[in-house]
């Protein structure tokens, strides 16, 4: 086991790689799916749970855990993982993507964000260096630099203020961070839709230098023809030897597509929250669970899934408790969309470490364009 935070790339297939970033707390195989565990759980999931279905790492929120339960009593207390029972990797974003999108009341300024509780209405500040002790109180593995998120659309002057101040809170993050070894720092690339920014980005990033870097600043709404433009350069500005991590992706066509053009790593909440609004993630494509032609269905979600859900319930079951809004409903769609999401990703390494990722996607989708989900 090592006590450092290394990453060594094992195979390429075109733009694609695989890899494995090794820390303190175990190894993460990549391209990697991380499920999203906002308030230290991912709901309706027990850890080990998580754990079976193949997932190496977990990802846990500053701005939900310093208004609730706060990170002074998580660190008390131990520590996120001995507080929510995973012993593994946790990468924590940052904080600013959720004040933005979450919190009452803004105020944005040089310093940083002041903003109200979405809880309670509390009045709260988040900087570079509030993050990052935050993030230190966690004990998160991966921390996340506070950036400011894009919105989209913006102007070119608008995308060029915020990705300049990103990178200012990038340069007092790696400050803030200080020397912690066994931990990793995350740059975060914004520059939304332009290349010279991006570009101008993901240099002001290498010069300050990060043990990772995300691709920040997409899945906010551009869709899927708008990011894979940007990813068809975005990735290669960032160093090549580092983990690539884009943030907030995806539906499962998005991360394919994502993978092809060099992302290593990803975070989205659709697996889990999907699963409980009944929208279920087959090999075949997507269905929904609440529809009635359900409802006498003897036969599984998806007859190559190894989760539980597969393995001993039919659709007309999992129609039912999710109709009768049964706790267990879910509990096993969550589990059987992390699994087929996990089944995706060990997919694509595999394929890519066979050289034949060009085989495997032309059959993802030949697939889901099958029909009869
Ligand atoms: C969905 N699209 C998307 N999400 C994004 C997130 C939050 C992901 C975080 O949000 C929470 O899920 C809602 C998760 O929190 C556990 C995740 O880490 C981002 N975070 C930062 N710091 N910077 C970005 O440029 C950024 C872009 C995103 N695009």
């Amino acid at each position: 086991m090592t006590q450092r935070f290394e990453f060594a790339l094992s195979a390429r297939d075109g733009r694609a790689r695989t890899g494995l970033i090794k820390t303190p707390r175990g190894d993460i195989r990549t391209p990697a799916f991380m499920p999203v565990g906002t308030a230290a759980t991912v709901k309706a999931m027990m850890p080990e749970n998580v754990r079976a279905t193949g997932a190496d790492i977990l990802l846990g929120n500053t701005y939900h855990l310093m208004l609730r339960p706060t990170a002074e009593r998580i660190d008390a207390l131990g520590g996120l993982h001995t507080f929510m029972n995973w012993d593994r990797p946790i990468l924590t974003d940052s904080g600013g993507f959720q004040v933005m999108s979450l919190s009452g009341l803004r105020k944005m300024s040089e310093e940083g964000v002041t903003f109200k509780s979405h809880i309670d209405g509390s009045k709260h500040e988040l900087t570079p260096e509030r993050s990052m002790e935050i993030q230190r109180l966690l004990g998160s593995d991966i921390v996340m630099c506070f950036d400011e998120c894009t919105p989209f659309p913006a102007t070119e002057a608008e995308s060029l203020r915020s990705m300049q101040m990103s990178m200012r809170w990038a340069n007092r993050s790696r400050a803030a961070f200080g020397d912690r070894p066994g931990y990793a720092l995350f740059g975060i690339q914004q520059g939304s839709v332009f290349k010279d920014q991006r570009a101008e980005s993901a240099e002001k990033l290498r010069e300050i230098g990060f043990e990772g870097y995300a691709v920040g600043g997409l899945a906010v709404g551009e869709g899927q023809e708008l990011m894979f433009d940007v990813l068809d350069y975005a990735p290669e500005m960032l160093p090549d030897d580092r983990p690539r991590y884009l943030m907030g992706v995806g539906k499962p066509d998005d991360i394919v597509g994502a993978v092809q053009r060099g992302i290593d790593m990803f975070d989205c909440v659709l697996p889990s929250r999907s699963g409980r609004t009944g929208q279920v993630f087959t090999r075949r494509g997507v269905l929904n669970i609440k529809n009635a032609r359900h409802q006498n269905d003897p036969r599984p979600l998806d007859t190559e899934c190894r989760c539980p859900a597969c393995q001993h319930y039919s659709r007309a079951y999992l129609h039912h408790v999710f109709r009768s809004q049964e706790i267990i409903s879910s509990m096993l769609l969550t589990w059987h969309n992390l699994q087929y999401y996990q089944d995706l990703m060990s997919g694509l390494r595999a394929a890519i470490a066979a050289g034949d990722l060009a085989t495997f996607v032309a059959d993802f989708h030949a697939t889901r364009a099958l029909g009869d989900v």
